[in-house]
């Protein structure tokens, strides 16, 4: 029960607009309101452009909001600058997409996995040998990976050292942002398979960004579906063929699983792209892709409402407004 979890980060109305080069406003994330729990994970799966890196890069304070919180244990990390952000750094960590892209070629990956413990002053440089091995046990490399470089390793490879890095300052809270997307699926499957046991031993909350919700759906404790900017449903994760129902979610199963379907609930269609959040319009964001669209859809955006104590849906079709 969501009650007894204890709650590490929290998302609390967190809106960002971002103004485009000719004048026009663009809301890329509309009063999001999401939390983590310790040692769990929460996935955050919708489809390109929904917003997801904006909100993810909040959390890690690469970006700030333009409204609303981002509650570190308890503590706003939107407002901290200077060493205090810094220092707070260690506590959230990120995984990337393309780690090639944020590993330096010509750093070794001694170097790049100490880097953050030796910028944080956790070890001496004549620490970092063992370290990286102790490190590199962790994510199940060989010792001997310590003297290659970045272009010598596969991209499996290159991912479990990203993650060795993230995990070198111990954080409360790692973010995978697409991590796994760049993989072939059975290399995807052992970097769950590693992060999820590594969550069981350290006690780690993870943010899983992902536009797969069958990816989503293996690891995730707690699912988050964004469109257009907007969370639009919140539920647990392992059992959203039986559980998911808003009309999007629906269909972005519909668009992945084939197997294990619970056909009492029908599965909606999804044709055609999401609009731009250029031109959002008035009432639900999903309206024009919706097969259950009513009047109501089309003048007023849904409120969050609660199923359950873990289940939380913005559609008309669950809220009051349908009786008027
Ligand atoms: N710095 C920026 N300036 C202007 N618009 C931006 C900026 N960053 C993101 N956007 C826009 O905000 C919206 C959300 O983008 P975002 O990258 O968060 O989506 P996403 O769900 O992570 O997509 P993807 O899965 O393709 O990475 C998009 O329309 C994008 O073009």
């Amino acid at each position: 029960m969501s009650e007894s979890k204890e709650v590490i980060l929290e998302a609390k109305h967190v809106t960002r607009r971002f103004r485009t080069t000719d004048g026009r406003t663009l809301l890329a994330n509309n009063d999001v309101n999401l939390k983590f729990y310790k040692g769990e994970t929460l996935g955050l799966v919708g489809e390109s452009g929904c917003g997801k890196s904006t909100f993810m890069k909040f959390l890690v304070s690469l970006d700030i909001p333009s409204e609303g919180e981002i509650l570190y244990r308890g503590k706003d990390i939107t407002k901290l600058k200077g060493e205090k952000l810094r220092q707070n750094r260690q506590h959230i960590q990120m995984v990337f997409q393309d780690p090639t892209a944020s590993f330096n070629p010509k750093m070794k990956i001694r170097d790049i996995i100490c880097e953050p413990l030796l910028n944080f002053g956790r070890i001496k440089k004549s620490e970092k040998e063992e370290n990286c091995r102790r490190l590199l046990e962790l994510v199940e490399l060989p010792a001997e990976f310590s003297d290659r470089y970045p272009h010598n390793m596969s991209g499996g490879q290159r991912q479990r050292v990203a993650i060795a890095r993230a995990l070198a300052l111990e954080p409360e809270v790692i973010i995978m942002d697409e991590a796994t997307s760049a993989l072939d699926v059975s290399v995807q499957k052992t970097i769950i398979e590693l992060i999820t046991k590594l969550q069981r031993e350290k006690n780690i909350t993870i943010g899983f960004i992902c536009h797969d919700i069958a990816l989503i759906e293996q690891c995730a404790h707690q699912i988050a579906v964004m469109y257009l900017g907007n969370v639009v449903e919140v539920l647990p994760g392992g059992q959203l063929s039986k559980d998911a129902v808003h009309p999007y979610t629906r269909a972005l199963m519909g668009s992945v699983f084939d197997i294990n379907m619970d056909f009492s609930k029908p599965i909606e269609n999804l044709e055609g792209e999401a609009p731009s959040p250029l031109e959002l319009p008035e009432g639900c964001p999903f309206q024009g892709r919706c097969t259950k669209c009513m009047a109501i859809c089309k003048k007023e955006a849904p409120q969050m409402v609660s199923l359950t104590p873990d289940h939380q849906v913005a559609c008309h079709l669950y809220t009051k407004n349908m009786q008027k």
